[in-house]
């Protein structure tokens, strides 16, 4: 849990300084006032890119060089980020420089419900597979170096593919590493379907009482058979796609209720639901490992309706995640999070200043 907040330079943010979080923090304002830039800030912290720019210089406040954010956690540690305009970065803990974003990472388990996100269910496997592996990342502490070993074999496989002369011997080296790093990856990944399946089964009713889901992995290439051997036989279609397309890089989740497949048959408030449920069930499976997320929600009220909000905040509180809400108005929303929790934060965003706020019924101070 995030105890102290700094935050310079992110978007239009100008006074962010010495923020004290409680467990549930309500950021208020009008549009365009800054709110998403925080919790923007704490994504960049917590893994080391934005959720709304790939590129740095996009939120690093205009007329600036770089941009920072630091924490000072409950577990004693602090975290630093500085982000520059090339889109390179430098990493402090606790006074000292580091090279590796994931050990700083996994200090932080952040976990974003925003609009943006909705789409997870409907497009490509991309969203999905990177929501699992953020899970595996957080509970299988090898699996980082693991996927950075696999992704370096795979892009040798790939260069070889568009090398006409390159041999078998060649690609022999590299479909080796690949497939015992896989093996390992697809292990990790399964194991860690099977316990968010449980705890999914959980919060699901939580959320969508009406729905009996079925979550699927399916690890990118044929289980049963030798994964070098499926590379050598592919090699050939391969070369003509020029690029790789059986492994781990292309495993995915597929969701199916009593109806078909999710994303055909749920309504668009249903999908946004189960979405939110998937995400819960992962915090459910840090919080029983003894593990606290920091779940970031944006825009909140325009996302789910009452009911639906009040069940979300009152699991998170209970799986003692520590929660950052942003809503144009604080009418809704803060006398629930007081009764869920007396300490609970009320802050006002106002053209990228952001300061302790009090609440009168009508007119929020
Ligand atoms: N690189 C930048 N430098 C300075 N200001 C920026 C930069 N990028 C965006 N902005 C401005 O910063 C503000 C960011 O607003 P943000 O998205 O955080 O608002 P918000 O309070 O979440 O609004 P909404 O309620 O509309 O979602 C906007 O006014 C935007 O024009």
């Amino acid at each position: 849990m995030i105890k102290r907040l700094d935050v310079h330079g992110v978007r239009n943010l100008t006074a962010a300084d010495s923020l004290s979080l409680a467990r549930l923090n309500l950021f208020y304002g009008l549009n365009g006032s800054g709110k998403s830039s925080l919790l923007e800030a704490v994504h960049i912290l917590g893994l080391g890119r934005s959720f709304r720019s790939p590129q740095a210089r996009h939120y690093i406040q205009d007329g600036r060089p770089s941009c920072t954010v630091y924490a000072e956690l409950d577990s004693g540690h602090a975290l630093g980020i500085a982000k520059l305009m090339d889109g390179t970065h430098q990493l402090r803990r606790n006074g000292v420089s580091i090279n590796q974003l994931a050990e700083f990472a996994f200090d932080l388990p952040v976990q974003l419900i925003h609009p943006d996100g909705m789409d997870l269910l409907d497009g490509g496997s991309r969203p999905r597979r990177q929501l699992l592996d953020w899970l595996v990342f957080h509970v299988e502490h090898s699996f980082y170096g693991l996927w950075i070993r696999y992704q370096k074999a795979l892009a040798q496989r790939n260069a070889l593919l568009k090398l006409p002369a390159a041999n078998d011997a060649e690609f022999q080296v590299w479909e080796a590493e690949m497939a015992r790093t896989a093996q390992l990856i697809d292990g990790m990944r399964a194991r860690t379907v099977e316990i968010w399946r449980q705890h999914l089964e959980r919060v699901l009713p939580v959320l969508l009482p009406d729905i009996a889901l079925r979550m699927e992995y399916n690890a990118g290439f044929a289980a049963d058979r030798e994964l070098a051997e499926q590379w050598r036989e592919t090699r050939f279609r391969d070369r003509e796609r020029g690029h790789t397309q059986l492994g781990p890089h292309r495993a995915d989740l597929r969701l199916k209720c009593d109806l078909g497949q999710v994303e055909a048959v749920l309504s668009r408030g249903q999908k946004k639901l189960l979405i939110c449920a998937l995400k819960l069930a992962q915090v459910a499976f840090l919080h029983a490992q003894e593990r606290r997320c920091v779940v970031l929600l944006d825009d909140l009220a325009s996302e789910l309706d009452a009911g639906a909000r009040q069940r979300l905040l009152a699991t998170l509180f209970d799986l003692q995640a520590q929660v950052l809400i942003t809503s144009v108005e604080a009418d809704q929303l803060w006398p629930l999070l007081q009764q869920l929790d007396s300490q609970a934060e009320l802050f006002h965003v106002e053209q990228g200043k952001i300061s302790p706020a009090r609440y009168t019924p009508e007119e929020t101070t």
